[in-house]
Parts: C-alpha cells; sequence; structure tokens
C-alpha cells in the first residue's frame, strides 16, 4: 500500500472530482468527509470484505421471521429491527438495520450474532479485525497530518467501542416522502462504510445543499464522527448525512464506528493544546457525550455547537 494514497486523504483543501462522484468542480469537498475513492489498495483483504458482503446480502434475504431471531428487543440498540426512528417526525425510516457490538470482544452479545447464514458470524468476526486494522491505518497519516505522535491518536482509539451497523433500504416508490436515514453526524470517532452493491443513496450536506456520495467499486467511504471532531479539535470536521431510498432498487451498506477518547473523555487531544492551539471545544465525560448526541439528534439540533468554547 502506498502511502501516498492515504495521505491524499487527509487533505482538507480541495479535492478534484473524480469520475465516482457527483461533486461540481467547483465545490469542495467537506472538510473532515474524508473519502477514500481513490484508495482501492486500502489493504484490508479483500476476500474478508467479499464474505462480509455475502453474508449480509444472505441475511437479508431471508424470510422475516429469520432475522427476528435476532430482533432488537425492549429498549435496546443491539439486535434487527427499524432503529433510527424519529420520535420528533413521527416517521420510519425506510430501512432494515442489524446494529452489533462487535469490539472488545469479551463485550459482544452473541445472542444477536445471527447464526444464519452459517457464515455470517466468522465474516462479522473477520471484518470487524480488518476493519480496525484499516482504521489504525487511517490513524497513522492523521497522526502525521495533525501534527501529533501516532500514539496519541493510536491510544485514543485503541480498546475502545467498535460496532456495526448494517442496514437495507429497500426500493421505494416515492422516494421524495421518506428518508432511507434521517439527517445526523455520527457519535463516535470514525466511520468506514462498505457498499454492498452499486445503489446511490448515501449525501452529505455542505453549505445547505445536499450532495450525493456515488459508491465506488473497492473503496470505502470515510467519515469523521463528532468524537474525532472535537479530539482533533475541529481540524477534522464531522459532517450530516442523510440515505435517500431508491425508487427501484434497494441498497444495502456495512457500517463500523470506531470510537475514541482520552482517559474516559471526549476532548481535544492534549498534545494538540501543548503545541499551543487553543481548545475550541470543552471536555465531557464518554457517556454525557452519548447522552447529549442522542438528544441533540432527537431534538434536530447539533450536539456539538453546544461543546463549542466560543459559544
Ligand atoms: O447506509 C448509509 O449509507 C449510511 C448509514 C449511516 O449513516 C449510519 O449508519 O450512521
Ligand atoms: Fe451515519
Amino acid at each position: 500500500m502506498e502511502p501516498s494514497d492515504y495521505s491524499k486523504l487527509i487533505r482538507r483543501d480541495k479535492v478534484t472530482d473524480t469520475a465516482a462522484t457527483t461533486f461540481p468542480d467547483s465545490v469542495e469537498i467537506p472538510e473532515g468527509f474524508i473519502r477514500t475513492d481513490e484508495l482501492t489498495n486500502h489493504g484490508a483483504d479483500e476476500a474478508v470484505i467479499q464474505q462480509m458482503k455475502d453474508s449480509t446480502a444472505e441475511f437479508f434475504g431471508l424470510p422475516q421471521e429469520s432475522k427476528n431471531a435476532v430482533a432488537v428487543r425492549g429498549g435496546g440498540f443491539e439486535g434487527f429491527g427499524h432503529h433510527f426512528n424519529e420520535p420528533a417526525t413521527d416517521k420510519l425510516d425506510w430501512a432494515e438495520c442489524l446494529l452489533l457490538g462487535t469490539q472488545p470482544v469479551q463485550t459482544r452479545n452473541m445472542e444477536f450474532w445471527p447464526t444464519n447464514p452459517p457464515t455470517f458470524r466468522y465474516a462479522l468476526d473477520r471484518y470487524s479485525v480488518e476493519m480496525t486494522n484499516l482504521a489504525r491505518r487511517l490513524l497513522g497519516f492523521m497522526a502525521a497530518d495533525l501534527g501529533v505522535t501516532p500514539e496519541t491518536l493510536f491510544s485514543a482509539f485503541s480498546n475502545k467501542t467498535q460496532s456495526m451497523g448494517i442496514h437495507r433500504y429497500p426500493p421505494c416508490r416515492n422516494p421524495d416522502k421518506v428518508l432511507g436515514m434521517t439527517p445526523h453526524t455520527d457519535g463516535f470517532g470514525l466511520t468506514l462504510l462498505l457498499h454492498v452493491d452499486d445503489t446511490p443513496g448515501l449525501q452529505i450536506r455542505r453549505g445547505g445543499r445536499w450532495f450525493p456520495v456515488h459508491p465506488l467499486p473497492g473503496a470505502f467511504v470515510v467519515n469523521v464522527g463528532d468524537v474525532l471532531d472535537v479530539l482533533s479539535n475541529a481540524a477534522y470536521g464531522s459532517v450530516e448525512h442523510r440515505v435517500l431510498p431508491h425508487a427501484e432498487r434497494s441498497r444495502t451498506t456495512v457500517v463500523v464506528f470506531q470510537d475514541a477518547s482520552v482517559d474516559g473523555m471526549v476532548a481535544p487531544l492534549p498534545e494538540l493544546l501543548l503545541k499551543g492551539d487553543e481548545a475550541l471545544y470543552k471536555s465531557i465525560g464518554r457517556l454525557d457525550f452519548s447522552k447529549g448526541h442522542l438528544r441533540a439528534l432527537a431534538q434536530g439540533t447539533q450536539f456539538l455547537d453546544s461543546l463549542k468554547t466560543s459559544s
């Protein structure tokens, strides 16, 4: 793998359009939305990725009662079902989703890990490790870009929670009437999104407008979450995104969230502040951060705004 390929992702200035996107040349790719469209040699094992895709597609193809074997229970997050329906709008997102905690290994709730298809658990386990490693490679380049030691970012991310959202958005004849996923920013460190098929649907908001992110074969979409936004002291901004359903085709994605914190806190990296940077965010405990993030989502507000030191 060529380091230069990774460093391309980290650029925060103008990134020129590639064939796979619909960003007009004049539009800057949003800060912090570090896309891996040129990065087909990301170093993750293709066989593992393929098995993850195949198992995912097989799982969603099963009859409803099979999928409900791992249905979400009570007020819990993990399991299969309809998550993310916005109480404020009373609208159900046009999606089915399997949510799982995948790392650290000892925190896994295996009752939510499907045994059908029989390859799924194995695929999930191997994919989980590949994504931990891919994130680590990205973090190495981010550290260089931020001017901090790699260990600073590695330790912020190591042994933290990794979770997966495995989504299927069925086709919808009235795509303008519903959303596949409500606008939000991700409430973790780093998000690694794999398109299982080539159906478009993901959009990001920039300057009040929505821009489509088209799937590119063999590439990951890498999204900065709110936690990394704070850790990087706003060098990498998280970006609001949403999913629109497609009129004729279903769309399936596997989304991995790598969490991060420093001594249980979400705060600008001390090493950045030691260099003399002014903290742009207040520090907050990891749990309070989650609560605030969820509350803001329900209210349709931006949680990070409330953490800005200038506000
Ligand atoms: O499926 C997608 O394209 C996006 C999913 C997403 O934004 C999420 O799981 O947070
Ligand atoms: Fe998201």
